[in-house]
């Protein structure tokens, strides 16, 4: 470990063509300032007409997936230069490395190796000289056996009835995918078992996520890598309670409590039997593991099979990022724009625009998995960064974010690149609504980037005085993403899609996309504060802000 730091800190971080040399003396680097001095002004009503063909031309396809990036502010030059930096930065260098296990998460001096969770049976992929594929495979198995058997009734709560409800205690990583693949895939689940999530310590998510269930038909996975996170095990021990309340004995915690996590020890001294555990490993971070045993929740809703073809959709996007040229390499434009964006036209933020009901919860997952991979201020080497890093990562299911927030999309001082996504075929179409769906997809991206300038508007009739208040510029960049269906294949794709491209930032960058650092002091201090108010505030402990909360806190929690 202390080898690594020292090795990241003088010549870079291990292997050949994977230094972190500083960013800003990256000649590619250069080369794209300068070119971003001539294009900046460029429109994209300007970049359309100068390029007649750059709505196909800027297009790119793999592993199911359509991007159009032609309504985004660059040019074919543009693109050309981003992939240069990208090369030059060492992506595939550092993809190969990923992809063979190395250590690539620098600060936890660990594999990254969520990829190995979608590698077919024979594939190797070693972790310290052993084959991890295997045990990969090894736990699908027992998650497939488990699964079936609560779907088919066989596996029965402690008095006897099937279980109806599946409950996730789980946050964050252990939380966000699973639901998030929960709702875009209901279509397939099957209707008679329920699936609900619990992540708050509110301790209104429990109470409400059981208040109308049977405790003898419910079925808890306590869901945590670490299985230590405060809230997850707080919510946990208040669920057991319940069960054995419900059910009148210690013994039936066995048949209504599953566990998955890294944390065998821990598990156990939960009360939760090694055979009723689900592992995963430390090469997979947890806004990465959805394809682990983290999804089981997911797997007991729409059965292995599913599973297993969203784990072939992961895999197909893994291929197409190994494999493709870079320049028409989906994940690696994608992170590029990014890059482009962030770091060329300082423009901070990042929407999420799924046009698709189930995908209510992907700016959710995806916040995480983006903001907490590359929400960075130092390098590999330890080094402040000089540039931006992450983006603000946000956004809503369209259409209803048209009637909330697009206003400022069109209107407003800030541009904002988006992401649109959408699908050819609906699950579920009753007549005309994904036509209008996709219409208003297609309506909001050409509105967004050629605007409805003042001549249009008095061409039209609008009285000189309102013109410019309804003026929209136009040039707000968007990229669409278009799958035929929303299917278990096409969702793995997707994600893996923006995994790859967060990835790819994180290279450019020459961070570490793979620890979170950042997450731990809030921890500690709710942990000290938690004990403080449990037993009171040590004399000269904290700011007076904090004091004079935890005071007037104490002081009305009991309602009196
Ligand atoms: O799965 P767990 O160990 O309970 O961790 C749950 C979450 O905890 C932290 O907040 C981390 O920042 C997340 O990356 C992680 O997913």
């Amino acid at each position: 470990m202390d080898d690594r730091w020292g090795t990241a800190r003088d010549e870079g971080v291990g292997g050949a063509g994977r230094g972190v040399a500083a960013l800003a003396s990256n000649a590619q680097w250069r080369a794209l300032k300068d070119h971003f001095a001539l294009v900046k002004d460029l429109t994209l009503r300007a970049l359309f007409e100068a390029d007649p063909d750059r709505g196909t031309a800027l297009a790119a396809e793999g592993a199911g997936l359509y991007l159009d990036y032609s309504k985004n502010r660059v040019t074919r030059e543009t693109v050309r230069l981003l992939c240069d930096l990208a090369r030059a930065r060492g992506l595939e260098a550092w993809r190969d490395a990923m992809f063979q296990g190395e250590r690539i998460n620098i600060t936890e001096d660990r594999s990254v190796l969520h990829v190995a969770l979608r590698a077919p049976r024979g594939t190797v992929i070693k972790v310290d000289g052993c084959d991890v594929v295997p045990e990969v495979h090894e736990v699908l198995a027992q998650m497939s056996a488990f699964a079936d058997k609560v779907r088919d009734g066989r596996w029965t709560g402690y008095s006897g009835k099937r279980i109806r409800t599946v409950i996730n205690i789980g946050i964050g990583g252990s939380y966000l995918g699973p639901e998030m693949a929960c709702q875009a895939l209901r279509p397939f689940a099957d209707p008679a078992i329920a699936v609900r999530f619990v992540a708050n310590v509110d301790s209104e998510a429990l109470r409400a996520a059981t208040a109308d269930l049977d405790p003898a038909e419910t079925l808890f996975i306590v869901c945590s890598k670490t299985f230590t996170t405060e809230e997850t095990m707080t919510n946990a021990r208040s669920a057991r309670q319940w069960c054995v309340a419900g059910l009148g004995s210690d013994a039936a915690v066995a048949a209504h409590f599953v566990a998955v996590s890294t944390n065998a020890a821990e598990v156990a001294r939960f009360g939760i039997d090694a055979a009723h555990m689900f592992v995963f490993w430390d090469w997979v971070g947890g806004r990465y593991s959805l394809g682990s045993a983290v999804g089981l929740a997911l797997m007991i809703a729409i059965g292995p099979e599913r599973f297993r073809e969203m784990l072939a959709g992961f895999r197909d996007m893994d291929e197409h990022f190994q494999s493709a040229p870079l320049e028409c390499n989906l994940p690696v434009l994608m992170g590029m724009l990014s890059v482009w964006y962030n770091n060329f036209h300082g423009m901070e933020t990042q929407a999420i625009l799924p046009y698709a009901h189930g995908l209510a919860r992907l700016p959710a997952y995806l916040e995480q998995l983006q903001m907490e991979s590359n929400g960075k201020h130092v390098d590999l080497a330890g080094r402040p960064v000089t540039y931006q890093t992450g983006p603000i990562v946000w956004g809503e299911p369209g259409v209803d974010a048209q009637h909330s927030f697009y206003q400022l999309l069109h209107q407003g001082t800030k541009a904002v690149p988006c992401d649109l996504i959408g699908f050819c075929r609906s699950s579920a179409d009753l007549p005309g609504h994904q036509d209008l769906l996709m219409a208003n997809l297609l309506a909001q991206a050409e509105a967004l980037a050629f605007g409805r300038p003042a001549a249009q508007l008095a061409e039209e009739g609008v009285p000189a005085a309102q013109i410019p208040y309804r003026v929209c510029e136009g040039n707000r960049p968007t990229t669409i993403v278009l799958g035929e269906a929303l299917t278990p294949r096409v969702l793995g794709a997707l994600i893996a899609l923006y995994e790859h491209s967060v990835f790819t930032q994180g290279v450019v960058w020459g961070i570490d996309s793979f620890d979170q650092w950042g997450v731990e002091l809030g921890k500690v201090l709710a942990r000290r504060i938690a004990s403080e108010i449990r037993g009171g505030i040590g004399e000269g402990a904290h700011d007076s802000s904090t004091r004079a909360l935890i005071g007037r806190y104490l002081a009305r929690r009991t309602g009196s």
